[in-house]
């Protein structure tokens, strides 16, 4: 919505208002989309700030707001505008002393076109090329009735004599006559003509034209196509007669064709006045082409119609404004006078390739158009024949018609041999298809097998080539949800991220290998893609091992945006990315732009949008996975004693045991389980043990927001974080900071220097008894000796017993 009030972004209305009434204050004046919606709010007339006469107002019928400023939301709706007054009355106020012009969609859009145009020309403000064609194409579409094709058009086709159907001007009257619908078409008021032609062998540049109204008239020579609006020609010099001053002027085709197939154009001109150097003002013209050698025609009332003229409510329906009756019958209340044109204009005023040298014979025989008296009808039709219903069809009753029709009874209802089929061949084939169809369509609805209640987490992949910023996603994502900051990112990390859903990480490694072990076993894929580089190779393999797997649900990320400086090379570069990942994934995949990296992490905003997109994301259970039991391993321990391992040099059967969330449906014992590169397995001993990332518990789940402490929970045992870690028979705290001595991560509290002091021993126990002199007793004869035993002879084997205590 653009407010048209501000001199900014609109067209300055807010100096108006009304010098009789005084009581009437704007106004609001709006447009926007492309259904028109503007009012003046209020009435009044214009007083330019130069103090140039003009009085134009539009009048709305929600006049009881029209001392309070109308709400921000303010829309038109169907009938709020009743007048238009363009300037015949300019003393009086529409309200206060009733008007007699009726508003037409032509004329509202001539009035903004020309606003436009004149700050445009006057260079008050610059005007933008949306501005004018969305007004041009607005004003035209009503003009003609007809959609406006962008196809342009040859100037010199237009070549040839119009006769003006329309007029309307502003801010200045031309020998005292008045400006009113009534004028339109009335050829005793409204004499007048343009003609142009190009003289053999020229090009538009050397076009030469005439135009003529009531006693003003010039030549012109030259045209120019403006830039900014289709099919509209700026004319490089006007040759002035009389004493007008024509400064500017315009012409634009409209895309309409009368009966005759002739164009109809559209004639600008703005002009100062030698008597009165301050008033100048600009006047529209619409002008129909005269077919060569043809007398003169009135409008047809079917170009009435397309030209706005003869605006009815079907017309004004169709652009979105109805107007109530009283205002559509103002409009034809004065065109039902009976003229006919004049038929002077003979076939030597038609030609097209006329050379300058007809123009004087031309303003001659224009003189006696305007001296004859205009006999014959104009074809208009009267607003009684308008308001009278269409004749309903009457089928013959007799003749040749009526004989045809008898004794074809129209079958009611289904008709069975519309569609049979033509041999039984065909009917067995269609049946056959019907029938597979039906099958097809028969499929067995998807179960979810994922428990409700307490679902294990969904696997987040975060896939993409080398560099492209995987492990800064992974942290900022990890950041997002627990407020922990990882150094490292290894393996599997499992945040809680809402009340019942928890989301594993995985950054999924540079090879094949891990790309399909991911890529079987992904809920989610976060595709990255470096901006500054566009897609690899990498991405395209992944993307077709993700399609033999189910295909999981696919979220672009865009990163190193912020290496791309220039702002359009940014904006093609995104458009043709988004274009290449719609055509890999589908039309309309979502796709995250990450605008560079901060403190290590991406921004903050967009990680969040990115984690609600992922919040909300449904899952719909891929085939295989709801019918297997699956597990993606968050931690693994090696089991086989160490000796057995060296003894083999790391070849013999080793013993594992496997860590995390089962997922797909329940495993059982004695299955054998396949171990991605390692080949199918068996397995001792499945246990289940405490949850590492629980869930909210019932309590906190009637709360509305996760607690604080649930927001920190995150499982990571291969990387640096994470607090608990359950084992099958123990339990690991993990306290942050190494131990070391110096870190200033760790806490110096006695338990901690106790762990500390214990790192710099380098003798056993054993070693310190044997030194000390100890006696237990005053009366002992030896100090405490440490028995070495039998069993004490390895120091390895020492470390199992041990482990056995
Ligand atoms: N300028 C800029 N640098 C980025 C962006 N994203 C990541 N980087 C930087 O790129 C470098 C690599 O980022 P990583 O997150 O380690 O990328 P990765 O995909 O995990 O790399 P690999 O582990 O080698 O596969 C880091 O220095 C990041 O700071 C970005 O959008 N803009």
């Amino acid at each position: 919505m653009v407010d048209l009030r501000s001199k900014e972004n609109g067209l300055g209305l807010d100096n108006w208002q009304c010098k009789e009434c005084g009581d009437a204050q704007l106004r609001h004046f709006r447009y926007g989309g492309p259904e028109i919606t503007y009012a003046y709010w209020g009435h009044g007339r214009k007083n330019s700030p130069d103090g140039t006469a003009g009085d134009d107002a539009l009048s709305c019928n929600r006049k009881q707001s029209v001392k309070s400023e109308p709400p921000d939301d303010f829309q038109l709706r169907d009938g709020d505008i009743t007048e238009y007054n363009n300037g015949s009355n300019s003393a009086t106020c529409p309200s206060k002393h009733g008007h007699r012009m009726g508003l037409t969609m032509m004329h509202l859009r001539t009035y903004m076109m020309d606003h436009l145009l004149n700050d445009h020309w006057n260079k008050q403000r610059r005007v933008s090329t949306q501005e004018i064609k969305y007004w041009n194409s607005t004003m035209h579409e009503v003009t003609t009735g007809a959609e406006i094709r962008k196809r342009p058009i040859s100037f010199t086709s237009l070549c040839g004599r119009y006769i003006w159907v329309y007029r309307r001007h502003e801010a200045f009257e031309i020998d005292g006559s008045s400006d009113s619908e009534t004028e339109q078409n009335d050829r005793r008021v409204f004499g007048g003509y343009l003609e142009f032609w190009v003289p053999d062998g020229g090009k538009n540049r050397d076009v030469r034209g005439n135009f003529r109204f009531e006693n003003v008239s010039f030549k012109f020579e030259g045209v120019t196509p403006r830039k900014d609006a289709a099919n509209v020609w700026e004319v490089d010099e006007i040759i002035a007669t009389a004493n007008w001053l024509a400064t500017e002027a315009v012409i634009t085709a409209l895309e309409v064709e009368d009966d005759s197939g002739s164009p109809f154009v559209q004639f600008e001109w703005g002009a100062g006045c030698c008597s009165r150097p301050n008033n100048s003002g600009r006047s529209s013209f619409v002008g129909k082409r005269q077919p060569i050698g043809d007398k003169w025609k009135p409008l047809s009332a079917r170009e009435r119609s397309d030209l706005g003229i003869q605006v009815d409510e079907r017309v004004t329906r169709a652009v979105g404004i109805l107007l109530d009756d009283s205002v559509t019958r103002h409009c034809f209340e004065s065109v039902q006078d009976r003229h006919s044109p004049e038929s002077t204009f003979g076939a030597s005023q038609g030609g097209v390739a006329d050379s300058e040298d007809a123009t004087e014979p031309r303003a001659q025989s224009d003189q006696k158009i305007r001296e004859t008296p205009v006999v014959n009808a104009l074809s208009f039709s009267s607003p009684a024949m308008d308001d009278r219903p269409h004749k309903a069809h009457r089928p013959a009753q007799s003749g040749a018609k009526a004989e045809k029709k008898k004794g074809k009874e129209k079958q009611k209802g289904f008709n069975e041999k519309a569609f049979a089929p033509r041999s039984g061949r065909r009917a067995e084939r269609e049946g056959r298809r019907t029938a597979e169809r039906d099958q097809t369509r028969l499929h067995v609805p998807l179960v979810n097998r994922t428990p409700d209640d307490e679902p294990p987490p969904v696997i987040v992949a975060v896939v993409g080539p080398p560099g492209v910023g995987k492990t800064t996603l992974v942290k900022s994502l990890v950041r997002r949800y627990t407020k922990q900051t990882l150094n490292q990112v290894q393996g599997p990390i499992t945040v809680v991220s809402g009340k019942k859903k928890r989301l594993t990480f995985i950054e999924c490694n540079n090879d094949l290998n891990s790309m399909i072990d991911i890529g079987k076993i992904a809920d989610l894929v976060l595709l990255m893609i470096d901006g500054s580089y566009g897609f690899e190779m990498e991405t395209f393999e992944f993307l077709n091992i993700v399609q033999a797997h189910g295909f999981p649900k696919v979220i672009g990320v865009l990163t190193h945006l912020d290496l791309i400086k220039k702002a359009a090379a940014l904006r093609d570069t995104k458009k043709m990315l988004k274009k290449r990942f719609w055509t890999e994934i589908y039309q309309g995949a979502k796709l995250f732009y990450l605008s560079g990296v901060l403190n290590g992490r991406y921004p903050d905003t967009e990680i969040l949008n990115l984690s609600r997109f992922i919040s909300v994301m449904k899952f719909r259970p891929l085939v295989f996975r709801n019918s297997h039991p699956y597990l993606l391993a968050d931690r693994i321990e090696d089991l086989t004693p160490r000796e057995e391992v060296r003894l083999s040099q790391g070849k013999c059967d080793r013993t594992v045991t496997v860590y995390g969330y089962l997922r797909g449906t329940n495993m059982r014992m004695g299955t054998k389980v396949h171990i991605p590169g390692v080949g199918d397995m068996g397995v001792k001993g499945i246990s289940k043990l405490g949850d590492p990332c629980p869930l909210p518990d019932a309590d906190s789940e009637k709360r509305r927001k996760l607690s604080e402490k649930k927001k920190l929970l995150v499982h990571a045992p291969m990387s640096d974080v994470g607090g608990v870690m359950y084992d099958k028979d123990a339990v690991y705290i993990n306290v942050p900071g190494s131990f070391t001595r110096g870190n200033a991560d760790v806490l110096q509290g006695e338990g901690e220097k106790m762990v500390m002091d214990l790192q710099d021993v380098d003798e056993t126990l054993e070693d310190v008894v044997a030194r000390s002199h100890i006696r237990l007793f005053g009366s002992s004869s030896r100090p405490l000796a440490v028995d070495p035993g039998p069993n004490r002879q390895h120091s390895d084997s020492d470390e199992e017993d041990e482990d056995e205590e």
